[in-house]
């Protein structure tokens, strides 16, 4: 059998995203290959969950071409993406990994055994028969990793996915995505939290206002931030 076509790189070719007479991303220029988390930073507005759903191909840009490992047509496979507020269904956590893991093609026989390490993966293995909308904000958040590792993704993009939790459930989650990311899938993060890029990120793309100011090495970015915007960004200032 042939080996499924990476989604890798992810290249933004001049990308613009439009609706109506807003522009909501202006002319990206962006390659993301392998590797590290990468980090998608910037305050309030500036584009990052479109960003998101573009790499996703949620969304299709009104100019310029998003292309998966040099395919611009690739449907949704190995990709996966988890939002802010994740959606449970009114059913067992269990249940719930089970029906993500249906969705992804696993065979019904296989369906048990996966559903316990999943649930080992996140920590969830002891609530495994609790209803998943009874679960803290904390708990949802890490049943709805496991749902999306169902899939098996070779990118996972996760939209701000620690924005309500307290630092404890944020360093589970976080933990479990550092551990996402070393067993080789490709990890694509909202954040505002310079924290948590810090302790996350291998590279950071820094968006405002819907413009691209800066991809760069971790390191780079917060050492030797190459523009005024970042810098302010970085300081903790207001960056308007
Ligand atoms: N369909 C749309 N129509 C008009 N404007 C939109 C649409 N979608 C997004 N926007 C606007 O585009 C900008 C970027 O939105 P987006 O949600 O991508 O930003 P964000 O960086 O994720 O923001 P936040 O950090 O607040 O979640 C915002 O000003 C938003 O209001």
């Amino acid at each position: 059998m042939r080996a499924p076509a990476s989604n890798l790189p992810l290249v933004f070719d001049d990308v613009s995203l439009s609706a109506g007479a807003t522009t909501i991303l202006d002319r990206i220029c962006l390659t993301i290959g392998l590797g590290a988390p990468t980090l998608v930073l910037g305050p309030n507005g500036a584009g990052k969950t479109s960003l998101l759903r573009l790499c996703m191909g949620l969304l299709s840009p009104t100019r310029g071409v998003v292309s998966w490992g040099g395919r611009i047509d690739g449907g949704p496979e190995r990709r996966a993406i988890l939002f802010q507020k994740p959606v449970m269904l009114r059913r067992s956590v269990a249940a719930n990994i089970a029906y993500g893991l249906a969705h992804a093609g696993c065979p019904r026989g296989l369906r048990a055994q996966r559903t316990e390490e999943l649930l080992d993966s996140v920590g969830l293995s002891a609530l495994a028969s609790r209803p998943a909308r009874r679960l803290s904000g904390g708990e949802q958040q890490r049943l709805a990793l496991a749902r999306a590792l169902a899939r098996q993704p070779e990118i996972l993009l996760l939209d701000e996915p620690t924005a309500s939790l307290d630092p404890a459930a944020t360093r589970f989650v976080e933990e479990i995505i550092l551990a996402t990311a070393h067993s080789g899938t490709k990890i694509i993060m909202a954040s505002h939290d310079l924290g948590q890029v810090r302790r996350l990120a291998g590279d950071v793309v820094f968006l405002v206002h819907g413009r691209l100011f800066e991809h760069a090495d971790a390191s780079d970015f917060f050492d030797r931030p190459a523009t005024p915007q970042a810098a302010a960004f970085i300081r903790g200032d207001l960056v308007l």
